[in-house]
């Protein structure tokens, strides 16, 4: 049976389990539900904290989960601690940034002038790897959440926190400072040195299928002869596009995988071209 832990909480949650339930897996119905056994696929998901699940992954009682990079290289057990947890696959939802920030009229404008600062972090060893790595020396204050707040009543002289829109951050008067610290995501992870047993292979398959399906659209379209090269130039496909004979003399039909996003700049440059009949459908699900 396969064990897989699922973000019982947060922001990570309803997509984690709707990007399941879209790979064909039964998921709970109610969120008061701490486990829930999927019969058909024979696994077991179980409902955890973000921040408890690279921790079970780890010590090799589940399988795999999902979780956030960020979280991950948080709460996996360091080198040498003993078993850890490793990323997989990206899972395309979840995105954010976590980095430094400071009220405006600190004059705390640069990462460099956090030497000899307080800052408040809910990822302290994120940080303090970071702050070891770039040779700065600053005071870590371990918060467990709305870490922004920490500046105004005084705690810390700058914060390093989870960044997705910013709004937080500009509600808070803080502003960025430097690059940021790590980009993450929600991430699909296993324990380190396990051998992929077929369950979890397929268990990526069918997240693959869903990721594909998500980002890419099936493009139809009419072409003449003598223009396919530079046609099927634009739409290479994945593979390689289909092209099969229309029945009007000197024409072909050409089917190609394009990424949802270059969808109408490909449509129109293969109508500038002479293409026509240019149609777009969605995919549901797909193996690659
Ligand atoms: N806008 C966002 N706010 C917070 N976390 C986000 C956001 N976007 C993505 N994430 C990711 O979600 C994970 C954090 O999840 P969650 O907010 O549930 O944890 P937490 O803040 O420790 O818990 P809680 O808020 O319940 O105390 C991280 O991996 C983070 O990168
Ligand atoms: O850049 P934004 O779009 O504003 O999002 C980022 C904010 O959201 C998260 O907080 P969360 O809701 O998890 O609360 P918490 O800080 O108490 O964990 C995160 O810690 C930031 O505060
Ligand atoms: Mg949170």
């Amino acid at each position: 049976m396969l064990r897989i832990a699922v973000p019982n909480k947060g922001v990570l949650s309803e997509p984690a389990a709707a990007m399941l339930a879209e790979s064909g897996y039964r998921q709970r119905r109610s969120t008061k539900d701490l486990a829930v056994y999927d019969p058909e696929s024979d696994t077991e998901f179980f409902y955890l904290r973000p921040r408890d699940i690279a921790v079970y992954v780890a010590a090799g009682t589940l399988d795999v989960g999902i979780t956030g990079r960020d979280m991950l290289l948080e709460t996996a057990p360091a080198d040498g601690e003993g078993p850890t947890a490793v990323e997989v696959m990206p899972l395309g939802f979840g995105r954010s940034s976590f980095r430094f920030a400071s009220p405006v009229e600190s004059g705390i404008d640069s990462v460099e002038k956090l030497a000899g600062r307080r800052i408040a972090t809910a990822y302290p060893v994120l940080l303090q790897r970071y702050l070891d790595e770039s040779g700065i020396k600053a005071g870590v204050v371990k918060l467990d959440g709305a870490v922004e707040t920490a500046c105004r009543l005084g705690v810390a002289d700058a914060v390093c926190d989870v960044v997705e829109t910013g709004t937080t951050l500009r509600a808070a008067g803080l502003r960025i400072i430097g690059e940021p610290v790590l980009t993450s995501e929600a991430v699909l992870v296993r324990r380190e040195g396990s051998e992929e047993i077929p369950a979890v292979a397929q268990l990526r398959r069918r997240l693959r299928g869903v990721l594909v399906a998500r980002q890419y659209v099936l493009l139809d379209y009419d072409c003449p002869n003598e223009l396919l090269a530079r046609a099927t130039e634009l739409t290479p496909g994945l593979e390689g596009p289909t092209v099969s004979p229309l029945q009007t003399e000197g024409w072909s039909a050409v089917r190609a995988m394009v990424r949802q996003s270059d969808t109408n700049r490909v449509m129109d440059e293969l109508w500038e071209l002479g293409a026509r009949a240019i149609l777009v459908t969605s995919i549901h699900a797909c193996r690659l």
